[in-house]
Parts: structure tokens; sequence; C-alpha cells
């Protein structure tokens, strides 16, 4: 379960032990000497949580050219986990590998926990990512506010989602295959429409809880031909946010966002009690938080226990940075400690800022509270 380098260590949800050598100081592509190249010279003065959120947003926008060069190739290298509705391609596994071995390079005493199992990290070579190849982002621009500028290294537990949507990403290359264009004969969407879905996350916790995250959207801009793909939302709690702007919900209506593939009663009756005007049933847990961010939906409802740590944390943190809230389904924090269960047994609710998030939670059924043990 538990990997330890000389120093950091990874946790990952296989019990395979394994090892990454760590590099010299020298060596790290995010502390040698020429970086930061194009990211920002203000690199070394600034946090290490800035540094942290702006290395991820590069380490995440490799990942989803990973994820859209396996669907090009179209070998999805499909696995079924611990059931027919989790599932692993081998994107997930080589956006994992491509973001782990970066990430620990550049902070080799943070803990990292990625959602794949170890088995499919051991081959490393050629995987390490330098974040400072990316231009895209500049890490002065990441505020963070006082009371987290002195976290250090050890102290951060950063989990990863390499590909939140994967049901989705699986149905978009069975649309792609049996040649349905435009809209799938199947499905009623179109495969690009369900790429949407799919989100590359990062989310970084500080003393139990989610302080910086990153969601990269890899199939952003789908619409437009020859624009060029993907977005990167990023933030920090009580800092800033960046990469989309923030919009709130219309009002007079209560737009509900929930899953689309993994349904269940208890999920519906809690949808239902909200009193939604409309349902969004959507993939992802980044991509619903999305359209909280950007005013498309004002609450996320999840009544179930299948999100996990690297789920939610990345989402939360953005959410937070932007006014909104997150907790499980009874109100309660979700907490992100290194030695944690990944499980979100107890659900997940999230409101978009300046929604009454207490009043949301009030309308869930105390059966469906009473059905989700800690
Ligand atoms: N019943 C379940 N079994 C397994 N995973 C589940 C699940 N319910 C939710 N999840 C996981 O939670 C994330 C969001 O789910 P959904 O899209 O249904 O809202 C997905 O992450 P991954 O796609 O990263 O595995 C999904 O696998
Ligand atoms: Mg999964
Ligand atoms: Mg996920
Ligand atoms: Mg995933």
């Amino acid at each position: 379960m538990e990997r330890n380098t000389s120093q950091g260590k990874h946790v990952g949800v296989q019990q395979i032990n394994f090892l990454i050598p760590v590099q010299e100081d020298s060596e790290r592509p995010c502390t040698s000497p020429r970086f930061p190249r194009n990211m920002s010279v203000a690199a070394h003065t600034t946090p290490l949580l800035s540094r942290v959120v702006g290395y991820s947003v590069a380490i995440a926008n490799n990942a989803g050219r990973i994820i859209r060069d396996i669907m090009k190739r179209g070998e999805l290298g499909i696995v079924e986990k611990e059931s027919a509705r989790d599932l692993q391609t081998e994107a997930d596994r080589a956006a994992q590998r491509s973001i782990i071995t970066s990430l620990q390079k550049c902070f080799p005493k943070s803990t990292i926990i990625g959602e794949e199992g170890e088995d499919e990290v051991k081959d490393l070579s050629g995987q390490v990512f330098d974040p400072s190849s990316d231009s895209s982002s500049s890490i002065s621009s990441i505020a963070c506010p006082p009371q987290l500028t002195t976290v250090a290294e050890e102290e951060l537990v950063i989990w990863v989602d390499p590909l939140d949507g994967t049901a989705e990403y699986t149905q978009a290359h069975e649309c792609r295959i049996s040649g349905h264009l435009g809209v799938c004969k199947t499905l009623g969407l179109s495969c690009e429409s369900l790429l949407d879905h799919v989100t590359v996350l990062i989310g970084i916790a500080s003393g139990g809880k989610a302080v910086g995250g990153v969601i990269h959207q890899p199939y952003y801009n789908y619409q437009n031909p020859g624009a060029e793909l993907g977005r990167t939302i990023w933030g920090i709690v009580g800092g800033s946010v960046g990469g989309m702007p923030i919009v709130a919900p219309p009002e007079g209506k209560v737009i509900v966002t929930t899953t689309r593939s993994h349904s269940s009663s208890t999920v519906n009756d809690a949808v239902a009690a909200v009193s939604p005007t409309e349902v969004l049933r959507v993939g992802g847990a980044g991509h619903k938080v999305m359209l909280l961010l950007e005013g498309k939906a004002h609450v996320y409802v999840f009544a179930s226990p299948g999100c996990k740590k690297w789920d939610t944390c990345a989402p939360q943190a953005i959410l937070e940075a932007a006014g909104g809230i997150l907790t499980d389904i009874k109100g309660d924090p979700i907490p992100y400690h290194a030695t944690v269960a990944h499980r979100n047994s107890t659900g997940v609710l999230a409101s978009a800022a300046g929604q009454d998030h207490q009043a949301f939670l009030a309308k869930i059924p105390q059966h469906v509270k009473d059905n989700l043990k800690a």
C-alpha cells in the first residue's frame, strides 16, 4: 500500500511495494539551476504551496496530452478494478505514471497518493515531465494566504486522480469505434461532449484540509476545430483562483448536478429532495464542480460512498477558493490526512459561491444520511 522513498512516500490503492530513487536536487527538473525557465523568476521566493500548484498546472497539462494521445491511438487497454462500473484504462495508468514521477522529482518530501495501482507505475523510464517546459502558468500570480506561506514540503499530502470520468472516456471510445458520427445512436450524445466530462485532478492537502488544487479539462474547446484543446483551473483556499471566469448560477432556479454512471436509489432520493428545477447528470467529480464554478449548476449532490479523496481534494480546494463549500452529505468536513480512508463513505454535497449550503443539507432526508455510514 505504501511506498517510501528515502524522504517522501507514495501511497496507491494496491498493496505493491516499489521504489523510485530520489534524485539529487541538481537533477530534479523543478530545482535545476535553469528552472524556472518560463514560469516565473520568482519561483524560489514564492511560497511552496504556490509552487506546488503552479507546477501541478504544467504537470496536469502534460497528463492531458497523454490522455488525448491514447484516445487518438485507440488502444485503451481497459481493465476492471472493483467492479464493471469501476474501470481503468492505459490513459489512467500512463497519466498517473507521469504525474506522480514528475511531482515526486519536484517535491520528494511530500506524500503523494494516486488512484491507480502501483504495479502500473513500475516502468518509470521517460515518464518525468519537466514543468519548466510549460510556459502557460505564472507561479507569481498564484496567491497564497499568510497562514499557508510557511507550510513545509513534508506536511503536504497530494491526492492525484489522473483521469476523472473514466466511464465517460471509455464510452466515448466505444461510440467512436462503432463509427457513430455526430450524435451517438446508443448514447444520444456526441463522443466529444462525453470527453468534455474528463478531467485530471491534483489536490493538495495540509493539516488534513484541502488547501490547493488543479483541474485540467483536456477536451475543453472540442466544439472549435483548430482551436487549442484544454484548459486548466487552479486555486488556493484564501488565496486566488485562475484559469476560468467564476460565474454565479442563475437566480430563481435550483440546478443540481450528479452522477450519470454511478446512480442508485439513495443518490436519486437525495437529488429529488433538494427540489431541482433541472438535473445535470454528467461524469466526473472534477467536471461537476466546474459546473458550479462556471454558474451552470447550483449544487452537486452525491449520496453514495463511491467517490474517493482523489476525486474531491482538488475540486474542493478550488471551489472553496472561489467562495463555495464542499462537505459530506451530513455537512461534516472531508479529511485529507495521509492515513485517512480513501473512500468518501458519507457522500458529497457541494454548493456554488453564494448558495445556502446549510439549506441544501437540511433537505437531505434522514434515511439517506443514515444509509451512509462513516
Ligand atoms: N459506485 C462507484 N464505484 C466506483 N467508483 C465510483 C462510484 N461512484 C463514483 N465513483 C468514482 O467517483 C468519480 C465520479 O463519479 P461520477 O462520474 O459517477 O460522478 C469517478 O472517478 P474516476 O472516473 O476517476 O474513477 C468514479 O469512478
Ligand atoms: Mg477510477
Ligand atoms: Mg475520479
Ligand atoms: Mg480516475
